[in-house]
């Protein structure tokens, strides 16, 4: 695996990794999800959009608990399970990964899940058709994480009609340069889709401040450098960070990497943030169960615990 770069570094890059491992994809889905689930016809009311969603949660004083999870770990089934889960506990905003072969901005734990995944078969393609059988049936909006090549290696326009069609709402691609973003979001506009931009704590405000302009659904204040995994504690500077951000914008700003206790979630929550976002927990707990329902089981736990954190 490459060596993983500083986040710091890799977020401010305006150059992505000029080597591109795509894996091998396969063109049909891996499981028909209508058998899975004799309920599947039922469906929800569709969700709102990711603006929406916080506009909805700040009028009723509330801070949105946003879960990430690496789709096809430990298989594509289990994440539509999981998808259900994370939305029937109270999650507001679901984060749904696209594994990749060279995740530069993951610690060990998303790594080795997307490594999994990938070994499973897991592709664009197969995420989409599971997306297509379970966003009617969960109330909560789904925004996609993928990394740069996967988007260019489709075409910026194909990549955003497929996720519009899945009724995906939204879009993180934390390798992306700032300067190359309009593209993106001229086209996702086109799809119903918002895009997602990131700042850190080492983003110099004069960069801090295009990304927040052009940020839309919410701003993703990356709580410390170095890649993604859970911490024993939240540093403490992502409280003056999101008062520096909230001068510049009222744009909703939810804080992520390292959460992974109750404790954190109310702590950034109590500093301001719009939103937490939890990954490397909520992987851990699914792809290193002994079984995918203990793994589910888990996740419940796990996400009811942390809602019951939050306001
Ligand atoms: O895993 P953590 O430390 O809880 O951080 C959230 C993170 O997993 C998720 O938002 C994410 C997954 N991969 C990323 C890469 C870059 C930035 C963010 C991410």
């Amino acid at each position: 695996m490459a060596n993983v770069v500083k986040a710091s570094n890799f977020f401010q890059s305006t150059t992505f990794p000029n080597h591109v491992h795509i894996p091998s994809l396969t063109k049909k889905p891996i499981v028909s999800f209508k058998s899975l689930n004799p309920m599947a016809s039922l469906s929800v009311s569709p969700a709102v959009g990711i603006s929406e969603t916080f506009t909805k949660l700040r009028e009723q004083g509330k801070v949105a608990l946003i879960p990430y999870i690496t789709a096809g770990d430990p298989d594509l089934s289990t994440t539509a399970e999981a998808l259900k889960v994370l939305d029937s506990c109270g999650s507001d905003i679901i984060e749904l990964g696209v594994p990749y072969s060279d995740p530069l901005a993951d610690g060990p734990v998303i790594q080795a899940a997307s490594t999994r995944a990938l070994a499973k078969g897991t592709n664009l393609e197969s995420i989409i058709s599971m997306l297509k059988e379970v966003i009617p049936q969960i109330s909560c909006p789904v925004s996609l994480f993928t990394y740069y090549n996967v988007i260019l290696k489709r075409g910026i326009g194909n990549f955003m009609a497929i996720l519009n069609d899945a009724g995906v709402h939204g879009l993180v691609v934390p390798d992306v340069p700032l300067e190359e973003t309009e593209a993106l979001r001229e086209e996702a506009a086109k799809n119903n889709i918002e895009i997602v931009l990131l700042t850190t704590p080492t983003t110099p405000t004069e960069r801090m401040k295009p990304i927040v302009e052009a940020a839309e659904g919410f701003v993703y204040l990356v709580s410390s450098v170095g890649v993604t995994g859970a911490r024993t504690s939240i540093n403490l500077r992502v409280r003056s960070l999101l008062k520096d951000i909230k001068e510049v914008t009222s744009k909703p700003v939810a804080v992520g990497f390292g959460v992974s206790k109750p404790e954190h979630v109310q702590q950034i929550a109590g500093w301001g943030a719009d939103g937490v976002i939890v990954g490397s927990a909520m992987v851990k707990l699914l792809g290193e169960a002994n079984s995918p329902q203990e793994g589910l089981k888990e996740l419940e736990i796990f996400t009811k615990s942390l809602k019951s954190a939050l306001p």
